[in-house]
């Protein structure tokens, strides 16, 4: 039966008794709504750690729009069936009044790869990812944390966080899982509408064809405004970026021979849509 834990000093109790017993503990931190994705990284932690917990916690302090705060698909009953079927050991979902108790006031701003794309576009989402990762480290005591690579950016802020601040867990990224025709997997998914969902997947058609340009030789800007384009003219209503980058600082490219990662946000049916590739 997977435990659900609503105390960080239930959970506390719960992770020493595993460690006194020699297990390797593994975390996957998510806000819920769990699809194939989440259950992608929770099968792998299953088969690299002794004892799993997945966190259930909307953020409140990573949500730079309110709307979309209020608006996030909840449905932990859902979830807590989906872990127990993957064989995750505990499930802890806090109360926020839990994890920013009265009287909290300390942050985790990491500089550098927060900074572009997600990070100038919802100001203080990623103090609020690191700020909250940061906690549920410290919460679980985890010894391996899986993060998806649908959310390139966040996982390169948490690989920089750890090295940083020299958390003792390592960080495993884990391969964005896709829908048969090529959407990425994503809790806001569900707010598409019937059409809007028809029309998602272009995003990452859009992505594959840039990359195609790019590697037979169409400078980079040109490339990715045709994706951009290609993205407008099926029904998307906007889109923030369409982006080559370093794969790991995030910045310009100034060495093309250092891996390269082309990441988009684009909005369809006031859903906020983001994707990744490696190019
Ligand atoms: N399609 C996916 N493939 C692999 N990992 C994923 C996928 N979708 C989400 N994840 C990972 O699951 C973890 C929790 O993500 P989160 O709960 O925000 O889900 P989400 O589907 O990304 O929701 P959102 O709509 O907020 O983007 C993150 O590490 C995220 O990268
Ligand atoms: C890592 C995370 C659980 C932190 O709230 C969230 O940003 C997410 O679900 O990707
Ligand atoms: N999936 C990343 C968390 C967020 O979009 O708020």
């Amino acid at each position: 039966m997977t435990d659900i834990i609503r105390t960080v000093a239930g959970l506390r109790a719960l992770v020493r008794g595993w460690k006194a017993e020699g297990h390797v503990v593994g975390v996957v931190p998510t806000m819920g709504a769990l699809h194939e994705g989440h259950l992608s990284l929770a099968r792998r932690a299953k088969a690299e750690c002794g004892r799993v917990i997945t966190t259930i916690f909307v953020n409140p302090m990573q949500f730079n729009n309110p709307d979309d705060l209020k608006k996030y698909p909840r449905s932990e009953d859902a979830d807590a069936a989906l872990l127990q079927w993957v064989g995750v050991e505990a499930i802890f979902a806090p109360m926020p009044e839990e994890v920013y108790p009265e009287g909290f006031v300390t942050t985790v701003t990491v500089g550098g790869v927060s900074q572009p794309l997600e990070g100038a576009l919802r100001p203080g989402h990623f103090e609020g990812v690191a700020t909250v990762v940061a906690k549920l480290f410290g919460m679980t005591q985890a010894d391996r944390a899986y993060f998806g690579q649908k959310d390139w950016q966040q996982l390169q802020v948490v690989q920089r966080l750890v090295a940083d601040l020299n958390m003792a867990v390592t960080v495993v990224g884990c391969e964005t899982v896709r829908d048969p025709d090529g959407l990425a997997m994503s809790s806001r998914n569900l707010r598409l509408s019937a059409e809007g969902r028809r029309r998602a997947p272009a995003l990452y058609a859009a992505m594959l064809a840039a990359a195609r340009d790019v590697r037979s030789g169409m400078a980079q800007d040109q490339a990715m405004a045709r994706a951009a384009e290609a993205v407008l003219a099926e029904g998307f209503s906007s889109v923030e970026y369409i982006a080559l980058r370093d794969a790991e600082t995030l910045g310009e490219v100034t060495d093309p021979d250092r891996p390269l990662r082309m990441l988009a946000a684009a909005w369809l049916d006031d859903v906020r849509l983001i994707d990744n590739i490696a190019v």
